[in-house]
């Protein structure tokens, strides 16, 4: 029987793309850049299966022809850079990769809240500017993160991952908002307190940390309105997808001193980042490194691979979304 043919959108760890090429006619993208749109509408006339990433925006239009294309295979949890809709209705199944990035999304989430609290960047940056002239008492004072209140806006995988990391590692408080009501169970395992809407949420933490998906729903969740709810010594970190917050409103409330910091691993269009974040230094910019780890890139890729297996055995992938 004829193997399937397959394409990987971006440069994989090594050990997962040997083990897809012994399976399948693999295709690499050998630029390692994304893929653009007309790239991928021509691809999904090609090929039976595209492993993409979050950089690969992929519309409606790529669905629209009558596509060889059968699966799709994320390599990622987040898939609001999907047109579910449209993959579904032209009847090609897409998985993704929970669970094996928990772990480090939600450590870079505590790396930023921690960084943002205790003003690290701008530490890191005066030592290397060689203006650092030595300790002193009032000199990059931060906040104390034990016995601080963190909400948590979706409740899932990785919000729980930090709310354990928080609570028992670090010794905060910890409030959730979630879409659906969490089992008592799972908030009383991280001390965590469920609150009804983001509107009660806001005012009550010293840091918001979002942990919800992106996509229309969830577009600007967090824009004026609710900045303006926050309190002025409250700190914003968003690890989830960067249209959850509106960029601009953001960096107005970090300038007009509406809340004091912010950490960042996802943007509005990234690469690109809102240039008056860029100059702040309340601010810790990390470049989207939620899964970046060598143990969990290659954990994302074989779970991939899992699902492709299943699925080109006639199975119901195990991480199929739609
Ligand atoms: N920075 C990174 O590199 C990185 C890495 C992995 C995942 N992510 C992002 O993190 C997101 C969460 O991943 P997960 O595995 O925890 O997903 P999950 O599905 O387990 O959890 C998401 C939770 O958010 C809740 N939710 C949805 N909309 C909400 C809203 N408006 N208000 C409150 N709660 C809401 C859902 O009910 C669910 O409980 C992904 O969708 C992805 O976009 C980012």
């Amino acid at each position: 029987m004829a193997r399937a043919k397959v394409l990987v959108t971006r440069a994989w760890p090594a050990e997962v793309e040997a083990r897809l090429a012994a399976g399948y006619e693999v295709t690499l993208n050998p630029s390692d850049t994304a893929l653009t749109l007309a790239e991928l509408i021509a691809a999904a006339a090609d090929y039976d299966a595209i492993l993409p990433t979050v950089t690969d925006r992929i519309g409606a239009e790529v669905f629209a022809g009558v596509p060889r294309l059968r699966i799709l295979g994320n390599y990622g949890v987040g898939f609001s850079h999907i047109a579910t809709d449209a993959a579904k209705a032209a009847g090609v199944v897409v998985t993704n990769t929970p669970d094996v990035l928990s772990d480090c999304t939600a450590d870079i989430a505590m790396t930023l809240i921690l960084m943002a609290a205790r003003r690290a960047g701008e530490g890191e940056r005066l030592v290397r500017s060689g203006q650092w002239t030595g300790w002193r008492p009032t000199q990059l004072v931060g906040r104390k993160v034990s016995g601080a209140v963190l909400g948590i806006v979706g409740f899932g995988r990785i919000g729980q991952a930090l709310a354990h990391r928080a609570h028992h590692g670090f010794g905060m408080r910890v409030l959730v908002q979630n879409r659906s009501a969490v089992a008592p169970e799972v908030l009383a395992a991280c001390g965590a307190v469920q609150v009804d809407t983001l509107d009660d949420l806001l005012p009550k933490v010293d840091v918001l940390s979002l942990h919800c998906p992106g996509g229309a729903a969830n577009r600007h969740l967090i824009g004026a309105a609710a900045l303006g709810r926050m309190r002025p010594d409250a700190i914003l970190v968003n690890t989830a997808r960067g249209e959850v917050v509106d960029e601009g409103a953001l960096a107005a409330a970090l300038a007009s001193g509406q809340i004091a910091a912010a950490g960042l691993d996802v943007y509005e269009a990234e690469p690109r980042v809102t240039p008056a974040l860029m100059g702040m230094e309340n601010v810790v910019l990390l470049p989207h490194l939620g899964s970046a780890t060598h143990e969990t890139r290659a954990a994302m890729g074989h779970r991939v691979v899992d699902n492709l297996d299943a699925f080109f055995a006639g199975e119901n992938p195990p991480d199929r979304v739609v």
